[in-house]
């Protein structure tokens, strides 16, 4: 029997067919009992598209996600005085920043979500700083499973992946992302405004590759794209109920030697004029002191790099610096993007 290969898959946006990208599933309860197979899959997953599903059938992280998007409309629908109540300090990663503070998805716009960050150490107080609308038994509970969950899954894949690649004792990764030091680890809550790629001043997230480790992505609705190596077409990734979509960030991928791990570049697009978009995002990263050699050939810390690369999202040329730094940054697979960044 001839093998035929099923057809593209693809998302009508604006009326035109866009392709949908076809990324591999790894499943965690695999992960969780170290299956060869699946750890292999994994590695192969995180050194060529850097994103793929993890399929969490059963974990309780998709229920307390349900919660968490709850909280999120309860929040995101206050007035703005109320979120104004702890704005963001980017040194912990925590509080409140309204839409249009970073550059937006379009050249000359701003960004069209606002964002609350609650960092993990935070949370783990016996009486967190919290806004008051969220101060009570019931959220902080919320925030606690869900932080504590992403933790969980992220150290359980970082862990599978130092063991597919064979490093052992101080050169695996874990060792440079213990709870126990300061770290830029943060879950992320977003909102997004609906809008119109062509007219719209506050749109979409800019295109980037993340700056920590591994990120875990929640989300029910389409705009999420990326851009997949050696391609200069955008493709949409797939909104799938019981699964979370998981991507490699420049520090791991500065850690693994620039070689191993790839750190994808993505971007979020409005996809209607009609409704907000909701995202969460736990994005596990080293140790402040942990240190890598970044894309300059520079020894630098987490810390540091963290806080040069967040001073790009916020710069007024952001999308001429994130190109230099996309473009240097994934050295080996560079050429072609350079071409369409
Ligand atoms: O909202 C999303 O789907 C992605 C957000 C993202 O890429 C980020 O916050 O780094
Ligand atoms: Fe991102």
């Amino acid at each position: 029997m001839p093998v035929t290969t099923p057809p593209r898959k693809n998302y009508c946006y604006n009326g035109v067919e866009e392709p949908v990208c076809e990324l591999q599933t790894i499943n965690f309860s695999r992960l969780l009992s170290q299956e060869q197979v699946e750890v292999e899959k994994l590695l192969q997953c995180c050194k060529n598209a850097g994103f793929f599903y993890l399929d969490l059938e059963g974990k309780r992280i998709l229920d307390d996600h349900q919660e968490l998007l709850t909280l999120m409309h309860r929040f995101f629908g206050s007035p703005l005085e109320q979120k104004n109540e702890i704005l963001s300090d980017p040194s912990v990663e925590h509080g409140y920043e309204p839409v249009g503070n970073h550059a937006g998805v379009v050249n000359g716009t701003k960004d069209g979500y606002e964002i609350l960050q609650v960092a993990p150490r935070e949370i783990e107080k016996r009486n967190p700083k919290l806004h008051s609308i969220l101060d009570n038994e019931k959220d902080i509970a919320t925030l606690y499973n869900f932080i504590a969950d992403s933790n969980f899954i992220t150290k359980t894949i970082l862990s599978c992946l130092s063991t597919a690649l064979g490093r052992e004792g101080m050169a695996r990764f874990e060792t440079t992302h213990s709870n126990e030091k300061p770290s830029k680890s943060a879950l992320a809550m977003m909102r997004y405004l609906p809008g119109d790629l062509k007219s719209s001043k506050k749109i979409g997230h800019l295109k980037h590759t993340d700056i920590g480790s591994l990120t875990l992505l929640f989300s029910e609705q389409w705009g999420l794209q990326i851009l997949p190596p050696r391609s200069d077409t955008w493709e949409f990734v797939e909104p799938k109920k019981g699964y979370a979509v998981v991507n490699v960030g420049d520090s791991l991928h500065f850690a693994s030697d620039q070689e191993e791990l790839f750190s994808c570049i993505h971007r979020v697009v409005p996809v209607d004029n009609k409704s907000d978009r909701y995202s969460v995002a736990f994005f596990l990263r080293p140790a402040d002191d942990a240190e890598f050699v970044d894309h300059l050939g520079r020894r630098i810390t987490a810390g540091k790099w963290h806080e040069e690369k967040f001073n790009v999202f916020e710069a007024e040329d952001a999308e001429q610096k994130m190109n230099a730094i996309l473009v240097g940054g994934m050295k080996d697979r560079s050429m072609k993007r350079q071409s369409v960044l």
